[in-house]
């Protein structure tokens, strides 16, 4: 069986995408997703999305982790398989579509490669001592520090994510520093179990953690990660964040062919 697939990068963080609509693919077995994914023995991948027919919305997009299980809703994944159901000729320049944290509005703006995706709205954030923790359609641990371009973000990320506290259901841990005109973000993701290059839903929890810091109203927050930059824009009524944007670029870098 001869599957085509094509490769997309949202700020670095990037992801095989197949269009599952009319695909001789039936299912995916969760070993073939890593090794697809794997970047010495497969494409390579940060994680992979099938694209599905949906009766009542544009697409539903459905997302495997790099490990090869699927995994809560994926930032940039979204805002990626979007600019590809615009290459397919699925939606022009606006989306309605499903994920697994229910439905998503996405825009795809003049700049053509810039994607302005809707997130949940999100009305609550915990403690964990000085850290916060939050759903962004992920969960996420937060955590501000200084010098973030000199920490050892797989070593300090992996092993929050393997404590006590999260070790069974797994958390997306990130470490933001406040450069004052932005915030700079470096995220361990789980089901990667790496350091990725950005993680939308990771940088919306950062926005919203840091948020609570400021004035209730509507928040631009532009962010710098490792590769490249976003932007989250949300109202704050001081309890709850609605109309929650996550915004950035989305890039197709390759297409081929799969022989399964
Ligand atoms: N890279 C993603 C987050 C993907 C989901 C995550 N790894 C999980 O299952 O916890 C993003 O851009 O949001």
């Amino acid at each position: 069986m001869i599957i085509n697939f094509s490769k997309y990068q949202g700020a670095g963080n990037d992801f095989i995408l197949i269009d599952h609509r009319d695909s001789e693919l039936k299912n995916l077995d969760n070993s073939i997703v890593a090794q697809l994914c794997d970047r010495r023995f497969g494409i390579g991948a940060d994680g992979l999305m099938l694209l599905k027919q949906h009766d009542d919305f544009d697409f539903e997009m459905v997302y495997y982790n790099a490990d090869g299980n699927l995994g809560s809703m994926c930032g940039n994944g979204g805002r990626c398989i979007v600019a590809f159901a615009k290459h397919l000729g699925i939606i022009d320049s606006e989306t309605n579509f499903l994920a697994v944290d229910g439905p998503h509005y996405a825009k795809i703006t003049a700049k053509g490669n810039w994607v302005e995706l809707q997130m949940i709205d999100v009305d609550a954030i915990s403690k964990d001592d000085d850290a916060f923790v939050l759903n962004t359609g992920s969960p996420h641990y937060v955590k501000e520090v200084k010098d973030l371009a000199k920490l050892d973000v797989f070593s300090a990320g992996k092993e929050i994510r393997n404590n006590d506290t999260y070790k069974a259901a797994g958390i997306n841990v990130n470490f933001v520093e406040d450069k004052g005109d932005h915030l700079f973000v470096r995220t361990f993701e789980r089901g990667v179990e790496d350091e990725t290059f950005a993680c939308g839903t990771g940088v919306t929890a950062v926005a919203m953690a840091l948020a609570q810091k400021k004035q209730p109203g509507y928040i631009e927050t532009p962010v710098e990660v490792l590769g490249g930059k976003l932007q989250i824009n949300f109202d704050y009524d001081g309890d709850i964040f609605t109309n929650v944007f996550l915004c950035g670029p989305a890039e197709k870098v390759f297409e081929g062919e799969i022989v399964l």
